[in-house]
């Protein structure tokens, strides 16, 4: 079963109360959601690989450490995830972009997938799918699928705010992604919104409401 671990750096859960209040405006938003995805990346880089090299520092020979060379991916689920992106690339810059776009039906809640863009060397790279959201769990899942069916073989999903409905969906169908998020949230609402949640993260982000 894949693991749930939610993140609680006092900085994010600090920065994640301004994210969420209702009269956080466009500029604040965007700006807090890139500053808790570059500290989420920070924690979910936790357990990359390291390697020992000789090196001189200016007083001795010395065996130190560097990264043993971990082939990164981020995978953006368009739009929301989008916002993620650069703060995610401050900590590790040589990680490749991958975009999937899909949106959620407003009737069905089910998603629609419409674009899909990925690094050529998916199979060789682990991946973390990003996406502030994780509410039923469908545009997480149907993007996990979408990366599996092209040959992605090592996955991670990032999220800022989760329902445990979404959780529970993820977990089920992909027992070998692991799901790091900011906050579980108590539930979903009659129209899938997440509660408490943040709103809808997309419009939120882009000013389109
Ligand atoms: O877990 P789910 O029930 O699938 O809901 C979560 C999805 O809904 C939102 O995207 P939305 O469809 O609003 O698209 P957008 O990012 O373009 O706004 C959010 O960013 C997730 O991708
Ligand atoms: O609460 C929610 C649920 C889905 N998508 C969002 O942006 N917010
Ligand atoms: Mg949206």
């Amino acid at each position: 079963m894949a693991k749930v671990h939610v993140l609680d750096h006092p900085l994010i859960q600090h920065k994640l109360t301004y994210i969420r209040k209702a009269e956080t405006g466009t500029k604040d938003f965007r700006e807090l959601v890139d500053e808790v995805a570059t500290l989420m990346a920070f924690e979910i880089t936790r357990d990359l690989p390291l390697e020992e090299v000789q090196i001189d520092t200016p007083v001795s020979e010395a065996t130190a450490k560097v990264l043993a060379g971990k082939k990164l991916g981020i995978i953006p689920i368009l739009r929301a995830g989008l916002g993620m992106v650069d703060g995610m690339l401050n900590l590790i810059p040589a990680a490749k972009v991958g975009h999937v776009g899909l949106y959620r039906d407003p009737e069905t809640l089910k998603p629609v997938e419409y674009y899909v863009k990925l690094p050529s060397d998916i199979e060789e790279r682990e991946l973390i799918v990003i996406d502030p959201m994780l509410a039923t769990g469908g545009s997480a899942n149907e993007a996990i699928h979408s990366l599996k069916k092209r040959g992605a073989k090592q996955i991670r999903l990032m999220c800022l705010v989760a329902a445990p409905e979404g959780v529970e969906e993820v977990q089920e169908e992909h027992p070998d992604v692991d799901i790091y998020l900011a906050a579980l949230d108590e539930k979903l609402n009659e129209k899938g919104y997440i509660v408490p949640g943040l709103g809808d993260a997309g419009d939120r982000l882009f000013g389109t409401k």
